[in-house]
């Protein structure tokens, strides 16, 4: 059987006898570990108990169900252990302090993709690493996503991944349940330039701008219309799989901003969701950006902060930007608005 190298060993590799990566590579430990436990629980479903009844509202008023919040609790207390001065995570409004003199802050989504709970979907675990500011909490997470140090995601699917980075590639590791480690399948994921497979939720097609409603009707038009090649989609619910899907066989996601009432940012976190995702998608060659700009020079207000987020496929992502901001500059590809869209009446 081939011997695929284990996640410890390939992180005590990579920190060396540098304190600041020890740091570092403890803390991702200390994320790995919970996401076994957390992996265990939705693994579990119903047998672990009714985990989707609701328990509370988060800062922006998205319902809490009861798995939302006990990864919550399991992520703290995983990370009370680990060199970790600030935790800001989606269940918390404020940022949590644990250890005001240690290093780093950790950004983290417990549990992204909540509605597959009770539906046997894939749901994940993401999280940012930053130098913690002596300004505190809430500066430390005002950090653009290039401070990043590291980060990384874990999927509950039928593996449970986790892709992570600490700034030189992107590396997947498998958890094998054999002996409870993560082993490092792929050490240099790589997004190809160009894709035929989209991801986006098309019942709010009404809500789009018409620059973005004419992107889809491009690639729905298919060989007939002015791509000349047909596409695929996907949309799974849930981020962490569809940037999973995207690092093993290219592919492009869009969250965009949109006409309903608290859409006018998307609905994706930039902190704790675009970020990291940026940082892993950047590192494996693909493209994270608003639709204006990249994701990762964006400054965040605040830990909450919503953001329009489009990754994937580097070309991909520069021909929407260009449908978004700059159409004419597609040539005689340039949308003619006002045409009728194959989801309009
Ligand atoms: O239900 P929608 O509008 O399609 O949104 C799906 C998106 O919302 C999310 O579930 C948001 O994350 P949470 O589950 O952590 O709130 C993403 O994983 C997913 O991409
Ligand atoms: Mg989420
Ligand atoms: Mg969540």
């Amino acid at each position: 059987m081939t011997h695929f190298k284990e996640l410890s060993d390939w992180l005590q590799h990579w920190a060396g006898d540098d304190t600041a990566r020890r740091d570092i590579a403890a803390t991702l430990m200390a994320l790995a570990e919970v996401g076994t436990k957390i992996s265990t629980l939705v693994a579990a479903g119903p047998l672990a108990g009714d985990q989707s009844g609701i328990v509370g509202e988060n800062s922006d008023g998205d319902l809490q169900k009861l798995l939302d919040l006990t990864s919550h609790h399991a992520v703290i207390a995983a990370l009370a252990d680990a060199p970790v001065a600030y935790v800001g995570s989606e269940e918390a409004e404020e940022p949590i302090s644990l250890r005001p003199d240690a290093a780093l802050a950790v950004a983290v989504d417990p549990l992204d993709g909540s509605s597959n709970i009770g539906i046997n979907l894939p749901m994940g675990t993401i999280f940012s690493i930053l130098p913690a500011l002596a300004a505190g909490g809430e500066a430390s997470f005002r950090q653009i996503g290039r401070s990043q140090l590291a980060a990384g995601f874990l999927v509950y699917g039928p593996m449970t991944e986790l892709a992570l980075t600490v700034g030189d590639g992107t590396h997947v590791f498998v958890l094998d349940r054999r002996d409870g480690t993560f082993r490092l399948v792929n050490d240099t994921a790589s997004i190809a330039h160009a894709t035929e497979e989209f991801a986006i939720n098309a019942s709010n097609y009404r809500h789009w701008d018409e620059t973005l409603r004419a992107y889809i009707d491009d690639c729905l038009a298919g060989d007939d219309g002015v791509r000349t090649k047909d596409f695929n989609m996907r949309w799974y619910g849930s981020l962490v799989a569809e940037a999973s899907r995207i690092l093993a066989r290219g592919g492009v996601f869009l969250y965009p901003s949109d006409q309903r009432q608290g859409y006018g940012e998307g609905r994706l976190r930039l902190v704790y969701e675009a970020n990291p995702v940026a940082f892993l998608v950047e590192q494996a060659g693909g493209a994270a950006s608003t639709g204006a700009g990249a994701i990762l020079d964006q400054v965040p207000d605040e830990l909450h902060q919503r953001v329009p987020l489009i990754f994937g496929a580097r070309e991909e992502v520069e021909r929407i930007e260009r449908y978004l901001n700059d159409p004419q500059s597609l040539g005689e590809n340039a949308p003619l608005f006002g045409r009728r869209g194959l989801f309009r009446a």
